[in-house]
C-alpha cells in the first residue's frame, strides 16, 4: 500500500470523530494503514496541538470498534496526527496547509501521494476543490485522491454543476463520492451473493422472483439536523442516494470481474433500464408522508412539525414509498418496492426477495420462499423454505439462517477508508451512477415542489401511511416480515 497523506477537511467536526477517527485507528492497529503514514486534520477553530489530540483520542476510547489495548498503541497512532487551521474560504490557509503537509512528507520520507477527505458542509465542496488546486496542494509527484461526502447536489442541475466544478481539479478517477451504505458489508455481499451461489444465480431473475421489497426505517427523527433535512427530505436524504444503490446493487446482473469499472458498469445498466416516472404518474408510484405524533420504543413522540427547527407548515417527506421497474428482460414485470422513513416502527435495513410459487399446490397453500437480507441494525442472510416436520408430517415453514458476530464486523467507513487508501473505488458512486440517480429522481422532486402529490401524515411508530400498503397490494403483494404493533409495545 503506498505510504501517503490522509488530509481531512472538517477534522474538528461530528463525522470526523465518530466515525473518521475511529475508521482510522482501527485500520492502524489491525496493520491495514500504509507502513508510514501522516493524518492532516483541519478546522476553522484555533486549537492547541495537544487539544487536538485529546479530542482525538476521546473519538477512539468513545466510538472505535476496538479500543486501544495499551497507552503505547494509542499514542503511537496519536503521533501520525497533527492539526492544521484552515478557513476553507481563505487561500492563504492552504499556503500554511501545503507548508504543514510537506513538512511531513519530509519528516517521514512519504511520497506526494495525497488523500483529500472533504467532511464538510457541502457548500464547501467545490471551494475547497479549487483551492486545492491553486495552492498546489494538488500537483504532487505521486497521487492525488478526493474522498467527498453527501450530499451531492440538490437536484439534477445542482449535482451537475457540482461535478463540473469539482472535474476542474480532479480527474473522475480521482473522485471518491463516499455513499455509507457501500460500506456496509452486508451491501458489499449482495453482488457476492449472487455470483458465488449457482442456485441463487439461476433463480434471480423474473421467471422465479416475484417481487423485490428494499426497507430501510429508522425510529429516530430529525434529531437536530432540521435545518438541513427540512431542505432535503427522505427522497433526498435516503432516497436519491442510499436507497437506489441498494436497489443497484440488487438488480445488476454478476460482472465479469471483480473490478471497480465492470461492477460499476453493471449498475449503471440497472438505472439506465430503471422506466423513468413523469411528474403526472408520480401519485402512482409513490408515496409521500410524515410523521405525526404517536408511540416509538414506547414513548409518546411529537410529530415532525412539533421538533425544534422544523416550520409548523413544513410539507417536508419524512417517508417515501416507491414502485419501480426495472425495463431488463431478467427483470421485466418484477416491481421492486422501495421505503424509507424516520419514526417507523423499527431500526431495520433489509431487502425481502419473494419468489414465485410457480403453480405447484402438492402441499396446498404454503408459504412463498424469501431470501431475506439483513444490511443493519443486524447482519444476516436468512432463506424461508417449506419444509415437513418430522414429527408430525405437517408442512412448515423453516429458515436456514446465517447470522453474522456483531462484535467482529467492521464500520462501514473503516472499509471504505480502506478502499479509499486503496485506491479501490468499486464502492463508491461513480458521477454516472450519480446523475441517472437525480435524473429518475427529478420528477418526483418537482411532483412534491409543486404539491401534486399528496403529503399523507402517519402516526410515529406505524409504518408510514396506509397508501404505502396500498401500493403492494395493487400487484397482489404486502410488505412482508413488518412486526405488528402490539408486539412491539409488550417488548
Ligand atoms: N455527522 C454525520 O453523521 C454525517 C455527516 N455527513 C456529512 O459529513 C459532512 C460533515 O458533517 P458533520 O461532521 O456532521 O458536520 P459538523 O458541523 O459537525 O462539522 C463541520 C466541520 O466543518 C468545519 N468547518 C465549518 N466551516 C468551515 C469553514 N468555513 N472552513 C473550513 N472548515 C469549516 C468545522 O470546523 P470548526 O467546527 O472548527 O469550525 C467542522 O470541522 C457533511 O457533508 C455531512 O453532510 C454524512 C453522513 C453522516
Ligand atoms: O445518510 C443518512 O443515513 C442515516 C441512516 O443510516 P444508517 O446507517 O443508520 O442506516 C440517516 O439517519 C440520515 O438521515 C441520513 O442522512
Amino acid at each position: 500500500m503506498d505510504k501517503m497523506t490522509f488530509v481531512l477537511f472538517g477534522g474538528t467536526g461530528d463525522l470526523a470523530n465518530r466515525k473518521i477517527y475511529p475508521a482510522l485507528f482501527n485500520l492502524f492497529i489491525e496493520q491495514k494503514m500504509p507502513s508510514s503514514f501522516s493524518i492532516i486534520g483541519l478546522g476553522r477553530r484555533e486549537m492547541k496541538a495537544s487539544d487536538f489530540q485529546a479530542s482525538v483520542e476521546k473519538s477512539i476510547l468513545t466510538f472505535s470498534r476496538n479500543k486501544p489495548k495499551n497507552k503505547f498503541e494509542l499514542d503511537a497512532f496519536l503521533n501520525t496526527i497533527r492539526y492544521s487551521k484552515l478557513d476553507a474560504a481563505n487561500p492563504e490557509d492552504y499556503q500554511q496547509l501545503l507548508k504543514v503537509v510537506k513538512e511531513r512528507e519530509e519528516a517521514l520520507g512519504l511520497p506526494e501521494n495525497r488523500l483529500f477527505y472533504l467532511s464538510v458542509s457541502p457548500a464547501f465542496f467545490d471551494i475547497i476543490a479549487m483551492n486545492i488546486k491553486e495552492s498546489g496542494l494538488g500537483t504532487t509527484n505521486g497521487w492525488k485522491r478526493l474522498v467527498i461526502e453527501k450530499p451531492f447536489g440538490h437536484d439534477l442541475q445542482s449535482a451537475r454543476e457540482l461535478n463540473r466544478k469539482l472535474s476542474n481539479a480532479f480527474q473522475e478517477e480521482e473522485i471518491y463520492r463516499i455513499d455509507h451504505y457501500l460500506g456496509k458489508p452486508m451491501v458489499r455481499n449482495l453482488e457476492a451473493l449472487e455470483s458465488a451461489n449457482p442456485v441463487l444465480q439461476a433463480l434471480w431473475n423474473n421467471q422465479y422472483i416475484a417481487n423485490v421489497q428494499i426497507t430501510a426505517s429508522e425510529t429516530v427523527g430529525v434529531e437536530k439536523r432540521a435545518g438541513y433535512y427540512d431542505t432535503a427530505g427522505a427522497i433526498r436524504d435516503m432516497f436519491q442516494n442510499h436507497m437506489l444503490q441498494l436497489l443497484m446493487m440488487t438488480a445488476m446482473q454478476t460482472p465479469k470481474k471483480l473490478e471497480a469499472e465492470e461492477i460499476r458498469k453493471q449498475k449503471i445498466k440497472v438505472l439506465e433500464a430503471l422506466r423513468p416516472l413523469r411528474k403526472e404518474d408520480v401519485s402512482k408510484q409513490i408515496v409521500r408522508g410524515q410523521y405525526a405524533a404517536g408511540v416509538v420504543d414506547n414513548q409518546l413522540v411529537k410529530g415532525y412539525k412539533e421538533e425544534p427547527g422544523v416550520p409548523a407548515d413544513s410539507k417536508t417527506d419524512t417517508f417515501i414509498a416507491a414502485r419501480l421497474w426495472v425495463d431488463h428482460p431478467d427483470w421485466q414485470g418484477v416491481p421492486f418496492f422501495i421505503r424509507t422513513g424516520k419514526k417507523m416502527q423499527e431500526k431495520s435495513t433489509r431487502i425481502v426477495v419473494e419468489f414465485k410459487n410457480n403453480g405447484n399446490d402438492l402441499y396446498g397453500s404454503t408459504d412463498p420462499n424469501l431470501l431475506v437480507i439483513e444490511i443493519n441494525p443486524n447482519e444476516s442472510v436468512t432463506f424461508h423454505l417449506n419444509s415437513k416436520n418430522p414429527v408430525n408430517s405437517k408442512m412448515e415453514s423453516i429458515n436456514l439462517d446465517y447470522t453474522s458476530n456483531q462484535e467482529d464486523v467492521p464500520d462501514g467507513y473503516e472499509l471504505l477508508i480502506y478502499d479509499a487508501i486503496r485506491g479501490d473505488s468499486s464502492f463508491f458512486a461513480h458521477w454516472n451512477e450519480v446523475e441517472l440517480a437525480w435524473k429518475w429522481v427529478q420528477p418526483v422532486l418537482e411532483a412534491f415542489e409543486e404539491d401534486i402529490i399528496s403529503l399523507e401524515l402517519y402516526e410515529a411508530g406505524k409504518n408510514g401511511p396506509e397508501s404505502a400498503y396500498r401500493l403492494l397490494e395493487e400487484n397482489g403483494f404486502t410488505w412482508l416480515l413488518d412486526k405488528p404493533t402490539k408486539e412491539l409495545v409488550e417488548a
